[in-house]
């Protein structure tokens, strides 16, 4: 592959996806037909309003859930027909998510927490390199000390360490500045900026923030578990302004 196809290459692509939960009488169909496509090295934020399928939409193009029918596609891998060892795999290879409720666990320290990832991936764990991710989010101070003897911020700062130490191709977070205050946002900011310019790793984030999704390449707005909107080089006010549309 030349440089130039490999600069453009898509990372992530969504066919068709739609996913519903419950039985016939109570059916929700959180995605109702979603084409999207994710170049490598872009930042995607995904707004709308609640209930509109963005966590979904998170969850199932990074293989945690399967579609009720569509495809999902990592580069040249259909994650559709992969068994759950091979999802798993990949999720542990090529994929990062931090959670909008965190999921660290509760008995590991935060440097812990951090090298779970790498162990479960069955790399020899550099604790130098779990140590730099904790000190570039702050936390320096803070290896030793369970997620109970964390604030909720202190608690997702490690949580997107635990996500970049293995430095995944794609990277999804749901709401990841969302416990922060804005100067520790602004910091988890710039590093996953530096992260999809320097890297050219690919991040998908949801967020109800427009000031958080104006960091991004461009947003897609969804209602109703459909795509309604895109905007590319977003300021504050844009976004703002279409989300205010949808939310009306
Ligand atoms: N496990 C589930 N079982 C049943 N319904 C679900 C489940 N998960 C999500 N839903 C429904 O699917 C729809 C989309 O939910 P989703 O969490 O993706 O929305 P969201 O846009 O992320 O919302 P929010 O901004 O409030 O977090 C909602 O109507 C929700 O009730």
């Amino acid at each position: 592959m030349s440089q130039g196809q490999t600069l453009t290459s898509t990372a992530v692509e969504l066919h068709d996806l739609v996913r519903e939960y419950g039985s016939r009488q109570a059916r929700v169909r959180a995605l109702d037909g979603v084409n999207l496509r994710f170049d490598r090295g872009s930042w995607t934020a995904v707004m709308g309003p609640s209930g509109s399928g963005k966590s979904t939409l998170l969850h199932t193009a990074a293989g945690l859930e399967r579609p009720t029918s569509g495809r999902v596609l990592h580069g040249d891998r259909d994650l559709t027909g992969a068994t759950e060892r091979e999802l798993t795999l990949m999720r542990r290879q090529d994929i990062g998510f931090v959670f909008q409720n965190f999921n660290l666990l509760g008995a590991l320290t935060a440097e812990q927490n951090v090298a779970l990832p790498l162990r479960l991936a069955g790399h020899k764990v550099s604790m130098s390199d779990v140590r730099r991710a904790l000190v570039a989010l702050g936390l320096g101070d803070r290896l030793r000390h369970r997620p109970r003897e964390l604030s909720g911020g202190q608690q997702q700062r490690v949580a997107i360490a635990r996500a970049m130490v293995t430095r995944p191709a794609v990277l999804f977070a749901d709401e990841p500045t969302g416990a922060l205050d804005s100067r520790a946002a602004r910091g988890v900011l710039a590093l996953l900026r530096s992260m999809v310019d320097s890297t050219r790793q690919t991040l998908i984030m949801v967020t109800h923030d427009p000031a958080v999704a104006a960091s991004a390449d461009s947003v897609v707005f969804l209602s109703d578990g459909r795509v309604v909107d895109r905007l590319t080089r977003p300021t504050v006010h844009l976004v703002a302004d279409r989300l205010a549309a949808l939310e009306a």
